[in-house]
């Protein structure tokens, strides 16, 4: 029998992250080729006639897993039923920005959307936060809607979790597949804490493979951290096509399964690793069908220590700065 659809909303449906994400998730590479989804658009009013236009592409493609599509202006359209939501409409950072410049601008949309997913949306919806600054955008979302469990929200540090492992593999030499239990701690900022203390490859510790400390503290950390604002100085606009994609791997592995594989997650915290709660922090996580376990217990040395309080301390500042909108 054919599987019954699962009802996807998309945010920021006429902008570029979105014109990478909604085909691929008609396309099947979310949730499979076997499972049909409805995807329902949201943008603007003065973007729909963009959005059309996706719609016509959408529908050009004939993907047999597309069963459906809708555009609005409307929050609580969008959301209407969603099991899965990805937020990605919000305003991008240009050239000399950070993304915490765009709290101001971008905070009111995701108490507003928080509001209608607590209204509209399925009790087991799972909501992904990419528009920046998302760790404190997903917390803000997550708060606004007090009726859907903490749990039903996240925000986006798996670009940062595949640009580590990218460079990782190449200064290794190895396949980036084969990398295992890599870790991005906190905040999706230029204050994140790669970290591969504990990564593996083939059953092989990646930091002896690697044995280099400066390069890890000079090289590897700085260019993780920065690497956003590096393609938007080469390529003239933010990330787009690597965002979609990673938006694809972290929802998949929440709502399919990571299968055993550590996987880096921002998730409202329950106070491990001394992060008061409901902070979104990214921490290695396992997720099966929609459940996640935060892996805990990981050792910190000095120099852990230190650069996990300097996210923490990044995000705790940032909710101070929204509490108002919460009130
Ligand atoms: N978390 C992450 O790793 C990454 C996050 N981003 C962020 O994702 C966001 C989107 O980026 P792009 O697609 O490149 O931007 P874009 O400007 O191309 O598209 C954003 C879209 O959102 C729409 N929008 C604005 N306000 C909206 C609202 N209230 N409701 C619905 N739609 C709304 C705009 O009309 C536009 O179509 C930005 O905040 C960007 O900084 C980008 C890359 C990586
Ligand atoms: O840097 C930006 O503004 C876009 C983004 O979040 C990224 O590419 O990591």
């Amino acid at each position: 029998m054919e599987k019954s659809p699962v009802r996807i909303a998309v945010t920021g449906a006429a902008g570029q992250i979105a014109y990478a994400l909604v085909f691929r998730i008609a396309s099947g590479a979310l949730l499979g080729p076997d499972q049909p989804v409805v995807l329902t658009l949201l943008d603007l009013p003065q973007m729909q006639g963009a959005l059309k236009g996706v719609m016509m592409e959408l529908e050009d493609c004939a993907f047999p897993t597309l069963a459906g599509m809708a555009a609005t202006d409307d929050p609580k359209v969008a959301f209407r039923d969603a099991d899965i939501a990805f937020l990605v409409g919000a305003r991008p950072r240009g050239k000399g920005m950070e993304r915490k410049d765009l709290l101001g601008a971008n905070a009111e949309i995701f108490t507003v959307q928080g509001r209608a997913l607590n209204e509209a949306a399925s009790r087991d919806v799972r909501v992904l936060v990419v528009g920046n600054p998302a760790n404190t955008n997903a917390y803000i979302a997550m708060k606004s809607a007090p009726d859907l469990s903490p749990a039903c929200f996240s925000a986006m540090i798996r670009l940062d979790h595949n640009r580590a492992a990218s460079m990782l593999a190449g200064k290794a030499g190895i396949d980036v597949g084969t990398i295992e239990k890599l870790v991005v701690w906190g905040n999706h900022s230029p204050t994140m804490y790669p970290d591969y203390r504990f990564a593996e490859s083939g059953g092989r510790k990646l930091a002896a493979m690697i044995d280099d400390e400066a390069w890890n503290r000079e090289v590897f950390i700085p260019t993780v951290g920065k690497r956003g604002a590096a393609v938007i100085e080469a390529r003239g606009a933010s990330s787009a096509a690597s965002a979609a994609n990673a938006a694809i791997d972290q929802m998949r592995d929440w709502v399919v399964g990571s299968h055993g594989k550590w996987v880096s997650m921002a998730i409202a915290s329950d106070g491990s690793y001394g992060v008061p709660e409901d902070i979104m922090f990214g921490v290695p996580v396992t997720a099966e069908r929609g459940v996640v376990t935060r892996i805990s217990g990981l050792a910190m040395d000095e120099f852990a220590t230190e650069r996990f309080a300097i996210t923490l301390n990044e995000l705790k500042e940032e909710r101070d700065a929204v509490a108002h909108l919460l009130a």
